[in-house]
């Protein structure tokens, strides 16, 4: 939650901006907020980074920056309303200067411009003393809109795209400036904005007797806010009162931008904009300084994506997140991966996965897209992220969180596509659970489903189901990952979810044991019948919010049919039964999977071990006579129909 802002009105003079206070909670967001402190955080992407250099008439070299960089990209991502100053920021001159230049009054005016954008006078009187000399005729101003201050010519590069990428989002944009509206209203125009999203000073002029025609300068509107110092601030609180918008953020080159954000009910965060002028005192002040609207364009509602996890699945799931990051502005289009570090055929597994983009060990043939960048380090892999694909075997997911805890940006989702769960003292632990509480992420959601990894790297037509508890971020995820022959279903139940993609591994064992045994399908109907009623009662046991439909969806039944038919635990177990259970069922696998990780024996044995603590063995008949089989051997291969008899005998 934000913070109330502890600063009042700013006084005129510019030294309390060198006391700025320092706010701890770096990461608050919210309505009202208080403009966060310096963060302790540091990355290479929040680090000052060279910018192209300051452009119009600007002097300065300028580097981008700011005070909390983080946080004003945060709530730059999801304003509901910005609002832009108008001169030197949206646009490459300052209107009452250029108004100057084309009377021939230009150096005298500037001085005063100066003064008040650097805040060494107050505003009202540095505008009082331009217009003073200034003094402009209702003709000349006209003239002048028609000649060198017309409104297209006077844009800053990228701001018509960027203002065009915000509205299409459905935020509100706002002009609020200093100068005037007969100067401000063609701007907005230009830029697709209605004059009622314009606050800016009006001129007064003396009307022709003889004609009723508005002629010689009579002053200016002191009622308007933007006329004197504080204006900027009042005119946001303003606009907070009129709108439900939470978060409000500003963009402007001069310190009366800046005090926009400083006082309670202002603006959430100041971008200092230095494409212009780069005002060293709005560089020293502003959350987020940049020297041009490309950076903010791009930072804008962009998610960056990072996969934890290179096996045969992750990578079939990074093809489709690759494709679409590409194509989707939501998306930065480069995709991390994090590759647990091995060496394959004489070379770093991560080296030759950057040169071909295919994982050769793992996924075959799975061309994943040039955007994808492979690393060794998972940390570096999720520095920038903001969405995170969890996808790891799940006897490696806790040390991985544990590894990870603290390096993950606190604002990323997270979506878990490892199917499997932790066992502790006090009971089971979704992995998604996990992930949130141990990485901090602000939430995550599973994506399960009936996922053949080889088949949907091939492009045959598949389903997902993402289980979900904000829709928002699962409809971002959606996005994410849906592709024409990749369609996915959205249900508000991650337990159910995760559960049935966790246990259908325990029965596609049993699956397996009965196709080595030489049964057919009646055999294995039964299989999959008994399977899914121990997946419902037991995922319900643990997680009474459970719904029933969720089994009917890809994460429950589908991804049971397809597990019993096609998966890698379904193999192995048949390999081991026809050996009669004389090995181990992980030699098998090592065997047969090179390299890839068999779910089904391990989460039999987790299973078990509560349905031991809980005396629910003969609940359980079929999950019981797997661990059995599978894990301690300790009854022979054909026991796998036991749970028939059972049936029979009531029990
Ligand atoms: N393969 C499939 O068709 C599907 C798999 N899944 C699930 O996805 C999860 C990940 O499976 P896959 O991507 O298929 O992997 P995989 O089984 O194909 O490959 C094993 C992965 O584990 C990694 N690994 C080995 N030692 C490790 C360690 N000490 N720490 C961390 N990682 C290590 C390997 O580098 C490799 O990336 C599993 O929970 C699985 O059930 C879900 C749907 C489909
Ligand atoms: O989860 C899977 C399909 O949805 C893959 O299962 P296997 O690990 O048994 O291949």
């Amino acid at each position: 939650m934000m913070v109330a802002k502890a600063r009042a009105a700013p006084p005129r003079s510019v030294k309390w901006r060198r006391t700025r206070r320092s706010t701890p909670n770096k990461w608050s967001r919210g309505h009202g907020a208080a403009r966060a402190g310096r963060s302790a955080r540091s990355s290479s992407r929040f680090a000052p980074t060279k910018a192209a250099g300051s452009k119009g008439n600007a002097s300065t070299s300028v580097e981008d920056g700011g005070v909390n960089v983080p946080l004003a990209m945060e709530l730059w991502k999801r304003a509901n309303a910005v609002c832009f100053d108008v001169d030197c920021t949206v646009c490459k001159d300052d209107s009452l200067d250029a108004l100057a230049g084309f009377l021939g009054k230009k150096n005298e005016v500037e001085a005063w411009t100066t003064r008040a954008m650097d805040g060494s006078v107050g505003l009202e009187r540095s505008l009082e003393e331009r217009m003073k000399i200034l003094s402009p005729s209702f003709d000349e101003v006209e003239r002048y809109l028609a000649t060198g201050g017309r409104a297209e010519q006077r844009l800053n590069p990228g701001i018509v795209d960027l203002v065009g990428a915000l509205r299409d989002r459905g935020v509100a944009v706002y002009l609020i400036s200093g100068g005037f509206r007969e100067m401000a209203l063609p701007v907005a125009k230009a830029l697709g904005l209605p004059p009622e999203n314009v606050y800016a000073n009006r001129m007064h002029f003396s009307v022709c007797d003889e004609t009723g025609l508005p002629r010689n300068f009579a002053g200016f509107d002191r009622t308007e806010p933007t006329c004197r110092q504080g204006g900027k601030p009042e005119v946001i609180r303003d606009l907070r009162l009129r709108h439900p918008y939470e978060t409000i953020v500003m963009v402007g080159d001069g310190i009366t931008d800046l005090e926009a954000a400083e006082v309670e009910g202002g603006a959430d965060a100041f971008i200092g904009y230095g494409g212009t002028v780069a005002r060293p005192e709005v560089m020293k002040g502003a959350d987020w300084f940049v020297s041009d609207f490309f950076s903010l364009r791009a930072e804008l509602r962009r998610y960056k994506v990072a996969f934890l996890g290179s096996g045969a699945w992750a990578c079939a799931a990074a093809k489709l997140a690759c494709e679409n990051a590409s194509g989707d502005d939501l998306f930065d289009p480069e995709v991390s991966m994090w590759v647990h570090e091995e060496v394959h055929e004489g070379r770093p597994l991560h080296e030759t996965i950057n040169e071909t983009h295919e994982n050769p060990k793992y996924a075959k043939g799975c061309f994943m897209g040039e955007n994808l960048e492979a690393s060794s380090s998972a940390e570096d892999a999720v520095r920038e992220a903001n969405l995170v694909v969890f996808c790891v075997p799940h006897e490696f997911a806790h040390g991985l969180c544990v590894q990870l805890q603290g390096r993950v940006r606190p604002d990323a989702i997270a979506i878990s596509l490892t199917k499997g769960m932790r066992i502790r003292p006090e009971g089971p632990q979704l992995i998604s659970e996990m992930i949130r509480k141990k990485l901090g992420v602000a939430d995550a959601g599973v994506l399960m489903g009936a996922n053949i990894a080889g088949e949907i790297a091939q492009g045959q037509l598949s389903e997902g189901t993402i289980g979900y508890r904000i829709l928002e971020n699962a409809k971002v995820f959606e996005r994410l990952f849906q592709t024409p022959s990749f369609i996915v279903t959205l249900v508000q139940d991650v337990e159910g979810a995760e559960m049935s993609g966790t246990l259908k591994n325990v029965v596609a064992i049993a699956a397996g044991l009965s196709d080595g045994l030489g049964y057919g399908s009646n055999t294995k109907a039964a299989i999959l019948r008994q399977g899914l009623s121990e997946m419902r009662s037991f995922a319900k046991k643990m997680f009474p919010t459970v719904r029933d439909e969720t089994f009917l969806e890809s994460c429950g039944v589908a991804d049971l049919v397809a597990s019993c038919y096609g998966g890698r635990n379904r193999r192995v177990a048949e390999a081991f039964a026809r050996e009669g259970g004389q090995r181990a069922m992980e030699e098998v696998a090592e065997d047969l999977l090179g390299g890839q990780k068999l779910q089904g024996a391990l989460t039999a044995g987790e299973v078990h071990s509560v349905l031991r603590q809980n005396g629910w063995e003969d609940e359980f008949p079929l999950f019981d006579t797997v661990y059995r089989i599978a894990v301690t051997r300790e009854i022979p291969v054909d026991a796998v129909t036991g749970f028939m008899s059972s049936r029979q005998s009531g029990r």
